[in-house]
């Protein structure tokens, strides 16, 4: 029976400012759920998303009132070992609050994983890789800094991928800024290149012909989410693939943007899905359309992305690899044994549920340290 769920919110830094088109981050709040049972086995979620309320419509302290307050209640007293059944439940009650679902369901399915003694990828049809090729965000806003830290990452064998975030600046020198990275790293990395919604058509068919000419690999979310016809018009004109993202909001949108063939990619969040389940409905269809997969992350730490492993762990085909480097980004770790990033792979836990376990004096550290 589930006895208790709690949430947690604590802001810790991130290595340096990370500039994205719709917000600046120095700092990253995470939103923690732990779900207890009352044969003891306790579950973990996460909800975290990017820039309180830049990026999407659910922001940190909404998450927490919204599950304390309206989605707690449905669910204590409920079996807990009934995963299916409570989060149908919370589907029919709760309109909205993806990233709040998504933290309720990977709580529920890491305990029942833990039950069971089985890892939380086999509760998901099973694994098929036991690491995932990971990029890193370079994202400093200064070029030659990008540089170096990609310069530093292929050194250390971290990442050979590169995501640019772009869009603040004006077209021109945006292209100027990606350009100069992919002639520095050549053919030793993958560069591609996020616009999160900032260009209008026009400048996307003025930028992405002359960064596909540049080598560029990928272009994502170049306009705005709602406006799919304008992705499809630029994914029909140009060979570099177009990914989607914040048109992404789980499996309907991927029906609707997979009948109007708007896209080469999908970015799987399981936050923006509204959960595992929903999220492994998104990598279906895609598989069914002929829509390439790529892990995406909103920056979670260390349980969020163990999340996303163990549900991008299942893909036959994962040909974009992921970006599940969340807690590299953060300068304090939350689980007791970080997540291993080897060889330029993220190595999928192995453990019962999600295979990581939290810490519980730093949680209670940070969480000080947040007020
Ligand atoms: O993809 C996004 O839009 C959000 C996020 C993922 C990586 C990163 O640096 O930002
Ligand atoms: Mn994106």
């Amino acid at each position: 029976m589930i006895t208790n769920i709690e949430t947690t919110l604590v802001e810790v830094p991130t290595i340096r400012p990370h500039k994205l088109s719709v917000a600046t981050m120095n700092t990253q709040k995470l939103v923690l759920v732990r779900v207890s049972c009352d044969d003891g086995i306790q579950g973990w979620g996460e909800a975290t998303t990017i820039g309180g309320l830049a990026y999407g419509e659910e922001s940190p302290e909404s998450i927490k009132a919204n599950i304390d307050t309206h989605i707690a209640p449905l669910l204590v007293g409920m079996e807990a070992s009934q995963v299916a059944r409570a989060m149908a439940k919370i589907r029919k009650t709760i309109q909205g609050n993806r990233f709040a679902k998504c933290a309720i369901e990977t709580a529920l399915l890491d305990a029942q994983a833990r039950r069971l003694r089985v890892p939380l990828s086999e509760l998901l049809g099973g694994r098929v890789r036991d690491a995932l090729p990971v990029a890193w965000t370079l994202a400093s806003g200064d070029t030659s800094r990008d540089i170096a830290e990609a310069e530093q990452m292929l050194e250390a064998r971290r990442h050979n991928i590169f995501k640019l975030k772009i869009g603040l600046r004006g077209v021109d020198e945006d292209v100027a800024h990606v350009l100069a990275i992919k002639r520095a790293l050549g053919e030793r990395a993958s560069v591609r290149v996020d616009v999160n919604q900032a260009w209008s058509e026009l400048d996307a068919v003025r930028g992405i012909a002359a960064l596909q000419d540049g080598g560029i690999d990928l272009v994502e979310q170049p306009v705005k989410a709602v406006n799919v016809a304008a992705l499809r018009r630029l994914k029909d004109r140009f060979d570099v693939a177009i990914m989607a993202d914040e048109a992404l909001h789980g499996p309907d949108d991927a029906m609707a943007i997979a009948r109007l063939d708007a896209a080469d990619v999908y970015a799987v969040k399981i936050t923006q899905s509204g959960g595992l389940t929903p999220a492994l409905e998104v990598a279906t269809v895609a598989r069914l359309n002929g829509i390439g997969l790529y892990g995406g992350t909103m920056l979670e730490g260390g349980i969020g992305t163990a999340a996303t492993a163990h549900v991008c762990a299942t893909f036959a085909e994962l040909a974009w690899g992921t970006e599940l480097f969340g807690p590299l980004l953060l300068t304090e770790e939350v689980l007791l044994e970080p997540l291993v990033y080897k060889d330029f792979m993220l190595q999928v836990p192995t453990g019962y549920g999600l295979g990581v376990e939290v810490d519980l004096d730093k949680l209670r550290f940070l969480q000080r340290r947040s007020h």
